[in-house]
């Protein structure tokens, strides 16, 4: 966290000196414990120190069957006894792993075009998710006309974009490798596991992997949003859906699953990402005075203003503890955290990464490097807007030196560290009851469930109609 003495080597940088800058980084009281979502049941645990894992006796050739580890329970005693699928006795993490039990591990993400040819399609579902454009329940009925509307008016400049990065998108081949990495990762770790990618809006759908899983007969779930932070209009959208489809389907109400809604205090992940920003620190004539340039995905700020969005809260945090990993390793570089690619005219997280660039080239700043932050592949906003329009932003505004980190992709401490958060999330398994929805909101003690699963509390709550609207026509103009 946050002392005085970091804060004064994270603000931006003045003529060369760092000063510390309070819009960037304001110091907060930061939730540290992850909390493991079940759509049936909310637990808020601690997280557990990523130990030895030898102990489970599973090995991949079983197949799906799995056997009890003596040494799991050791791994697991961490988690908070809040939880009523806390396991404390041996006997009980046996049962976990005893008789027929199909694991499978469900990676949600947004999905992209693969062709030119998608990209209207594509634009079409992402806004006609209520979760990306909020109309009031009045003027529902307006969803999807606007979504045409706006994805009609809207492809031609998306459609220069994926053009751009070679005529789509390479979310489905990345998240496709990761999902096979995981699976490797998971056998080595003898956990056996099925591993599926459901995407947002574009194919292999969520509800095409839910085929996938019934047809499979997993027993087992864990859901895992490939996004490292928690914002409604990403793992919450992915979350609201997946719980509308298990609602109404009887063999998923009674499949024991649980859902990691965010991982970004996750050590391997944290380390993953220190290590990749290390490496590229070194291509630079001075590393040492290089600017870390954390550039998140925006969300509008009334998400986190009004709807509570931990967005905000769960990036700054991320970079706190990044930046304490960097610290460890001698790296004191200055850094400073923006958000990108907003749409429309409402206001967006701030600061804003274009103006940011602009301000840091005329406070002097010569060396950049700008680190992806919200996201775990490379997709069109990388390949695109930071590598093409920001490095051209940056050099035009006195950056001398530019560099990019690339996406975590299938980077191996970051694979492993995933594989282990699906098996510590394993304890957390837990049937859903539909009748208990309602007890499930009431009884829900941490923020990210709630944004899960109250969705009548964020229709009340979120973007009106003046606001959705101005945003979807604006949309088509940014
Ligand atoms: C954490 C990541 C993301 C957040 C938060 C997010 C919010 C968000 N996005 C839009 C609008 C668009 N997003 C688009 C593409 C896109 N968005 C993300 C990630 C987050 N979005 C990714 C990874 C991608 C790219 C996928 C790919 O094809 O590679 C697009 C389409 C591209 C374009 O036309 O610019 C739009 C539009 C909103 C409105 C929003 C929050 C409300
Ligand atoms: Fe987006």
């Amino acid at each position: 966290m946050w002392s005085s003495s970091q804060a004064s080597t994270r603000g931006v940088v003045e003529m060369g000196r760092v000063e510390a800058g309070p819009s960037h980084f304001p110091k907060r009281p930061a939730p540290r414990n992850p909390a493991r979502v079940n759509l049936s049941r909310i637990h808020a645990v601690k997280p557990c120190s990523a130990g030895d894992r030898s102990g489970i006796s599973v090995k991949c050739n079983l197949g799906w069957s799995s056997q009890p580890s003596p040494d799991l329970r050791h791994h697991f005693t961490g988690y908070s006894s809040a939880s009523e699928a806390v396991l404390t006795s041996q006997s009980d993490l046996r049962k976990l792993f005893v008789g027929n039990e199909k694991i499978g591990v469900l990676l949600l993400n947004l999905g992209g075009p693969e062709t030119l040819d998608d990209v209207q399609p594509f634009l079409f579902n992402l806004f006609a998710d209520p979760d990306i454009i909020r109309l009031p329940r009045l003027f529902r009925f307006l969803q999807k006309p606007l979504a045409q509307f706006i994805s009609v008016v809207r492809a031609p400049k998306s459609k220069e974009g994926y053009a751009s990065i070679g005529g789509g998108s390479p979310l489905r081949q990345i998240t496709d490798a990761q999902a096979e990495a995981l699976r490797e990762a998971l056998c080595e770790k003898d956990v056996p596991s099925k591993v599926y990618v459901g995407m947002r809006y574009w194919h292999p759908f969520t509800e095409e992997a839910i085929e996938q899983i019934k047809h499979d007969g997993i027993t087992k779930l864990v859901v895992l949003p490939l996004y490292p932070q928690f914002s409604i209009s990403t793992s919450g959208s992915s979350l609201r859906l997946l719980e509308s489809i298990f609602r109404e389907d009887e063999y998923l109400v009674n499949m024991q699953h649980t859902v990691i809604p965010s991982w970004y205090q996750r050590e391997g992940y944290i380390k993953a990402m220190a290590t990749l920003i290390e490496n590229e620190l070194k291509n630079f004539p001075e590393p040492q005075k290089v600017m870390i340039f954390f550039s998140a995905h925006g969300v509008p700020l009334a998400y986190v203003e009004e709807a509570g969005d931990p967005y905000k809260a769960e990036m700054e945090e991320c970079i706190d503890l990044i930046m304490e990993e960097l610290e460890k390793r001698g790296i004191t570089n200055p850094c400073t955290l923006a958000y990108q690619s907003r749409v429309g005219p409402v206001e967006w997280l701030k600061p804003y990464t274009d103006e940011t660039i602009v301000e840091l080239g005329q406070k002097g700043v010569k060396s950049l490097l700008a680190v992806p932050i919200s996201f775990v592949s490379e997709h069109i906003e990388t390949l695109e807007e930071i590598d093409v329009e920001y490095k051209e932003l940056a050099l035009k505004s006195g950056i001398e030196h530019w560099g990019r980190v690339p996406a975590l992709g299938c980077e191996p401490t970051f694979i492993s560290d995933l594989a282990d958060a699906v098996i510590e999330s394993l304890p957390y398994v837990g049937a859903m009851a539909v009748s208990n929805l309602e007890a499930r909101q009431v009884t829900t003690s941490t923020w990210p469930a709630k944004l899960c699963i109250s969705s009548a509390w964020l229709v009340k709550r979120i973007l009106l109609l003046p606001n959705a609207l101005c945003m979807g026509i604006l949309c088509l103009t940014k």
